[in-house]
């Protein structure tokens, strides 16, 4: 039987944690936990023996000296920390800020050199394999509506900047409208979802992207809407927050799970 392969994570919140305890308790049995990092060791170390999982608690730069497969699961301005090294030593790299990846586009070119290599789970988002398909032939569009409870909106960048209240409404409002860089400017810490349609279809510049605030929605809900010469679809995911983070669907860390799933597995399905 073949080794296996060693899996570090960066950041044991709502994605980390539950990753951390399926590959703990063999729902993922081809891979080990190779080391973690957080922000409180000891309260990581709490965690770990709650879920029966044993790993050294490493510096986030540190990772990928010892893991085959580096994951990302931590705030969008640590990003770097954990991927650059990753990348330079060659590993693969499974990112779930990916926001903050359209501010490290380099990262993908050293990649070529080094042998590492980027995969990006589909996330809190839905259809990325059709959008795939049908970048291989042409696009025409593809827009991301994203509506939110207002709350999980609060504090976004984009709106501090632009005086855009989501206190007390009585009715959805739209709170942006732009390209998929923009977005993951403006909403850092919700709309990854954007960034990974985008890199999964026709790039940041050309993903349209509106955002909601919606007080009628209790779940984070997305709806694509792609046009192309093989294909019209609209698809819509409503996801269940998680307790840990409300800004997190619950679908993100199980969409985690099955990327890593897929590298080892003798059989995939999708594209
Ligand atoms: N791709 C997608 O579809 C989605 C991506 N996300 C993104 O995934 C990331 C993680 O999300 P959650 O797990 O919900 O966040 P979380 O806030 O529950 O967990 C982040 C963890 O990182 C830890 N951390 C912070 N600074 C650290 C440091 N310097 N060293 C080590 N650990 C550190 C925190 O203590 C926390 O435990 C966020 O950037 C979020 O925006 C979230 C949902 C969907
Ligand atoms: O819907 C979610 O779970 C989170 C989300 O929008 C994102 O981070 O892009």
């Amino acid at each position: 039987m073949s080794e296996k392969l060693k899996v570090g994570i960066g950041g044991l919140g709502a994605i980390g944690l539950t990753l951390a305890r399926a590959i703990a308790d063999g729902t993922l049995p081809d891979l080990t936990l190779g080391a973690v990092s957080a922000r409180d060791a000891e309260k990581a170390k709490g965690n770990l023996a709650a879920i029966g999982a044993e790993a050294p608690i490493v510096p986030l730069e540190s990772l990928a000296e010892t893991c085959d497969i580096v994951v990302e699961c931590a705030p969008a301005s640590v990003f770097e920390t954990i991927a650059r090294p990753a990348i330079e030593t060659g590993r693969i790299f499974v990112p779930v800020s990916i926001g903050a990846l359209l501010n490290h586009m380099d990262l993908v070119d050293r990649a070529k050199d080094t042998g590492a290599r980027l995969v990006l789970p589909t996330g809190a988002l839905i259809g990325l394999d059709a959008v795939r398909a049908a970048a291989e032939g042409e696009i025409e569009s593809v827009t991301l509506e994203t509506r939110k409870p207002p709350l999980g909106l609060a504090g976004a960048p984009y709106l501090v900047e632009n005086d855009i209240s989501v206190e007390r409404l009585n009715e959805a409002k739209k709170v942006f409208e732009g390209n998929a860089r923009e977005a993951a400017k403006g909403f850092p810490a919700n709309v990854n979802v954007a960034a990974a349609l985008s890199l999964a279809g026709v790039g940041p510049e050309r993903t349209s992207v509106e955002i909601w605030a919606d007080p009628d929605v209790t779940r984070n809900t997305h709806t694509i809407r792609v046009e192309a010469d093989s294909a019209r679809f609209t698809m819509t995911i409503e996801n269940i927050p998680t307790e840990e983070n409300p800004k997190t669907g619950k679908i993100t860390a199980l969409s985690v799970i099955a990327t890593l799933r897929r590298l080892t597995a003798p059989l995939t399905a999708g594209t």
